[in-house]
């Protein structure tokens, strides 16, 4: 039994002032704490009214993580109480400059696990460490090379993996006891931090080759060992190395890239909630991807796998979708094309213009696409022309500038709405409250990956799922439907944040009862909502006096 300062300092058993008297006296914490009991409900507030004192957004950031720190349960109290206004704090956006300020501002570890490639001997010991006797089910990992658009922090984007995981608690209740934060440190080619007399991690560059993957393969073999029941969620690798991973591991283990297979479900939601509000057809619209990397060809898969379904064949399912990088628009004869793009590559003879279109703007005037979707990285690129010039020939065009954070975003969501007189239907990767335009209140849905991975997750594990197949990937999608009502004019495309925790179970519940409808379970599930309600952890202090 834990006593004392060591109670006090376990986060995952920490009450703080609201110990009782019968737990002060059992623990040796008699008068170790101020004599008046506090309940939750009072820490809460209390809380609150300093929360709302610190002027800056990254001080309000730094100051729920003291509470993160110290006491697990009442941070996700008072997280529960404020989703909408946590959200963009505890997340994206605020969380990519914690992340550029990781080093400077460090006082905790938060319980990750910190894995070096130069030290691959230590990786069993180390989450053997950080579990501490505790039977983990999710680890979230990040390698940091490409963290959300602001690409390569090293060992700083540790907090991408804890930033994730506290929204898996918030929204879908996953036992915070039960989740481990990783980052593989294995270089960083980021100058500044290689130099910076602060930088917590390894100085030197990036490994990549053989090494690297023995590295990647060794941390997913000890972690499957030591964690049987585990779910293992990627995050923000490199282009050049996130599907490759995912590719390796999707079959045999149950495991998820967030950037690619998340973004990619919560974009086709977003697509079917636009669909939903002009009756239009998925198989009619002409999809066009700006900045085909992991998640931009991520969102380009799961929507063509979307267009199958509904019927298309192969060939003229990959003649919906456009796809423009770097080069401009992708060709079949470019040699640097990755091997998710290339199957999407269109051929010359398509176009009597093929060598002029080589930015986006071409693009869009020769191809006219009734869906446009960002994740380019690249602030500002869906200009007043482009989007006027799709509001020309479509009356609601699709409009997802998705890049994160907010100051690299393609477009702003006021923007689309006054370039295209209100018509535009619009998600956005960052949270937008209201907009007022012309009389109407527009909302807009968050396509963020957020809004699904953390029911993806509840039901993955509630079924105890063996790996992620398809059709669960895709019942996710297809249960955000319905959430909103559409007839409302300025409807958004996709359910609120506000209601993250009601969705997050209906998202769940579908994707556990296809992972039993597809027999992927480990175990006999008699009831899965039975099971998910089992699984859900709910921020309450456990009576420890007896
Ligand atoms: N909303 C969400 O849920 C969500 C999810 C994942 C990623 N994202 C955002 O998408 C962006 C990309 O993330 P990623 O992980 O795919 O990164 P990535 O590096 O894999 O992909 C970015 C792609 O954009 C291309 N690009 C860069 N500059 C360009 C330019 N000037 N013109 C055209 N293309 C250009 C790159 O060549 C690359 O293919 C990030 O800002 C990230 O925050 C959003
Ligand atoms: O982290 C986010 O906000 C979404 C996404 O995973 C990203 O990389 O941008
Ligand atoms: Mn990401």
């Amino acid at each position: 039994m834990k006593k004392s300062y060591e109670i006090l300092n376990d986060p995952f058993l920490n009450k703080g002032t609201a110990f009782s008297k019968e737990e002060r006296a059992k623990f040796g914490l008699n008068g170790l704490l101020p004599p008046y009991i506090q309940t939750i409900d009072e820490q809460a507030k209390q809380i609150y009214v300093q929360f709302e004192k610190k002027s800056s957004l990254l001080e309000k950031r730094h100051f729920l993580m003291e509470i993160f720190n110290t006491n697990r349960t009442l941070f996700y109290y008072l997280f529960s109480e404020h989703v909408v206004e946590f959200m963009p704090i505890v997340y994206d956006p605020v969380i990519a400059e914690s992340i550029e300020q990781y080093s400077e501002l460090f006082v905790n570890p938060q319980n990750a696990a910190f894995l070096s490639i130069n030290e691959p001997e230590n990786v069993e010991e180390t989450l053997k460490n950080a579990a501490d006797g505790r039977n983990i089910r999710l680890i979230v990992v990040t390698d940091a090379e490409g963290i959300l658009g602001i690409g390569d922090w090293g060992t700083n984007g540790v907090d991408i993996s804890i930033g994730k995981l506290m929204v898996y608690t918030a929204a879908a209740g996953i036992n915070p006891e039960s989740v481990l934060p990783v980052v593989l440190d294995v270089g960083t080619n980021r100058e500044t931090l290689l130099k910076d007399p602060f930088y917590l991690g390894n100085r030197h560059e990036r490994i990549r080759g053989d090494r690297y993957y023995d590295f990647i393969d060794k941390f997913v073999q000890i972690a499957e060992k030591l964690f049987p029941d585990l779910y293992l969620h990627w995050e923000d690798f490199g282009r050049s190395n996130a599907a490759n991973i995912l590719n390796k591991y999707k079959d045999k283990i149950a495991t998820f890239n967030d950037d690619i297979q998340g973004t990619g479900i919560i974009t086709l939601a977003a697509i079917l909630g636009a669909l939903n509000i002009t009756g239009e057809k998925l198989t009619d619209q002409k999809y066009m991807c700006f900045g085909a990397g992991t998640a931009g060809a991520g969102i380009a898969k799961r929507v063509y796998e979307e267009m199958i379904e509904n019927g298309l064949s192969e060939e003229e399912a990959y003649k919906r979708f456009y796809l423009v990088d770097r080069q401009g628009l992708l060709f079949d004869d470019m040699e640097d094309l990755t091997p998710e793009q290339r199957p999407f590559a269109r051929k010359r003879t398509e176009f009597p213009n093929s060598k002029e279109l080589t930015n986006l703007t071409a693009a869009v005037k020769a191809v006219k696409p009734t869906i446009l979707v960002g994740t380019s990285t690249v602030p500002g690129t869906f200009t007043k022309e482009i989007v006027e010039e799709m509001a020309s020939y479509i009356e609601r065009p699709m409009i997802f500038p998705l890049s994160n954070p907010t100051k690299l975003a393609e477009a702003t969501a006021q923007d689309l709405l006054k370039w295209t007189d209100g018509k535009a239907l619009i998600a956005t990767g960052i949270p937008y409250d209201p907009i007022k335009y012309n009389g109407a209140t527009y909302e807009i849905g968050q396509a963020n990956n957020a809004l699904i991975y953390p029911g993806l997750g509840l039901g993955v594990l509630a079924s105890g799922a063996k790996i992620l197949t398809d059709k669960m990937i895709s019942a996710a999608a297809h249960s955000l439907g319905g959430i909103v009502d559409v007839s409302k004019p300025g409807a958004a495309v996709l359910p609120p944040v506000a209601k993250l925790t009601e969705f997050s179970e209906t998202v769940a519940l579908a994707v556990g009862k296809c992972a039993l409808e597809e027999k992927q379970n480990r175990k006999p599930v008699d009831d899965i909502k039975q099971a998910i309600d089992n699984l859900k952890w709910k921020p309450e202090y456990a009576d420890l006096s007896f």
